[in-house]
């Protein structure tokens, strides 16, 4: 089921890859699409792109079917605040707000609203998000209607709210971590001879490689590690060094303290 017109309320890093998303997929047409955000010059590249922009949230709502909640976790109740009387429960709600659960957005906004938690990341601009989607159960059709949206822009999956904590940090954290290792490994690219720029391009074909072994076989990553790691060879010798100095306890103990972070605040 196809959504109307959508409302972007934040034209920050998420709001703004959500819009390149949506204009490069051509699921909505950019007259269908208003984005918000108090600063006329953040949104001026988006009106060159035929995009409805609003410096007023509520205007940009106005004919709304479905509004995203783009904005810092901390400006969620006082967007939600201001927008109150533009909204009506036949708009669909999504917030995409790390770490604000849907019985607080539900209190902020109205129990006859529909509303879904939705953890995208910033390869939405490239439809290659992860999106996890959770909601508050008002409606089944409108969870198929957020799920085609975000189908579009990626992949997606419906999971209960209790795990929402655990795919912010694998999936939209994910990405920071993941290009973390990519620097590093150029970093000892450059140190064994490469320039930056070459080290890059081939530390990322590299890992979009690997990243598609385990996608298009749904092997376990080691079944592949295997067949690079020769008996008593060059690759098994640094796998050893970099567990020895700790790299997945390191991965896994970053995780959890992304995780702690968001369930304490
Ligand atoms: N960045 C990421 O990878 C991900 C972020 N998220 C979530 O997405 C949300 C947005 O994050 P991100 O895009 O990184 O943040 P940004 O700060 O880049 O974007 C937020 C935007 O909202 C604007 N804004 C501030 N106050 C208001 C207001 N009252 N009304 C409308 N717009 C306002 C900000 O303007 P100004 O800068 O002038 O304050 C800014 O342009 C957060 O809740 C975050 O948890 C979720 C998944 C991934
Ligand atoms: O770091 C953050 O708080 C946001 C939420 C998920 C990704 N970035």
């Amino acid at each position: 089921m196809k959504v109307g017109k959508i409302a972007i309320i934040g034209a920050g890093n998420m709001g703004g890859a959500i819009v390149n998303g949506l204009l490069k997929s051509g699921y909505v047409e950019a007259s269908s699409i208003a984005i918000a955000d108090p600063r006329k010059q953040t949104l001026e590249k988006f009106s060159a792109q035929g995009v409805n922009t609003f410096q007023d949230n509520s205007q940009a709502v106005e004919t709304a079917d479905l509004v995203i909640l783009a904005v810092k976790p901390y400006h969620i109740e006082k967007v939600i605040d201001g927008l109150k009387p533009a909204l009506n429960p036949q708009k669909i709600i999504v917030s995409i707000a790390a770490g604000v659960n849907l019985s607080d957005l539900t209190k902020l906004i109205g129990e006859e609203y529909r509303i879904f938690r939705v953890m995208p990341n910033t390869a939405i601009s490239l439809q290659e998000s992860m999106t996890c989607i959770s909601g508050n159960g008002n409606s089944e059709e409108s969870l198929a209607v957020v799920k085609e949206l975000f189908d579009h822009l990626g992949a997606t999956v419906v999971i209960n709210e209790e795990l929402m904590a655990a795919a912010t940090v694998l999936a939209s954290c994910g990405t920071a971590f993941a290009l973390r290792y990519v620097r590093a490994a150029m970093q000892g690219g450059v140190e064994m001879g490469f320039g930056a720029e070459m080290a890059q391009f081939i530390t990322a074909q590299t890992v979009k490689g690997a990243v598609q072994l385990i996608m298009n076989t749904g092997h376990h990553p080691e079944r592949e590690i295997d067949k690079v790691t020769t008996p008593r060879g060059i690759t098994i010798t640094g796998i050893n060094e970099m567990e020895h100095k700790g790299f997945s306890s390191s991965v896994i103990q970053g995780l959890i303290a992304s995780f702690n972070k968001i369930e304490r605040g």
